[in-house]
């Protein structure tokens, strides 16, 4: 288990050493476009599971559309406290 502050720090990691097999590394070179994409498509997940599916595939979801949103801070250079300070 891991918080978003532990996530992102894992994340912004990944970015910068690039190991072999990183599925951030590979959506962060998928860029913007692909990034976004895939934010929509986890949104309308969560949506569904949250109407439809039981609340531990809804947290599942949530946690998935987080890590989404991680990367594309990650792809735009933004940092928690770009998004903390909005909120
Ligand atoms: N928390 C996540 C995480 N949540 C979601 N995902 C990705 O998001 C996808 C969501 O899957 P879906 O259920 O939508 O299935 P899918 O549409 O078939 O997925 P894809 O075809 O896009 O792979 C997963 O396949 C993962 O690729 C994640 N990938 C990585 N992490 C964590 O990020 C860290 C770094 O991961 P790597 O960069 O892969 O080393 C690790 O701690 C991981 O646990």
């Amino acid at each position: 288990m891991k918080t978003f502050d532990q996530l992102f720090a894992e994340l912004a990691e990944k970015a910068r050493s690039r190991p072999e097999g990183s599925g951030t590394v590979a959506q962060l070179d998928a860029g913007v476009h692909a990034i976004g994409k895939k934010i929509v498509e986890e949104a309308a997940e969560v949506w569904m599971a949250a109407e439809y599916e039981s609340d531990e595939a809804a947290a599942e979801e949530i946690s998935q559309l987080l890590y989404h949103l991680q990367v594309l801070m990650l792809a735009k250079g933004l940092t928690p406290a770009d998004v903390y300070r909005h909120l």
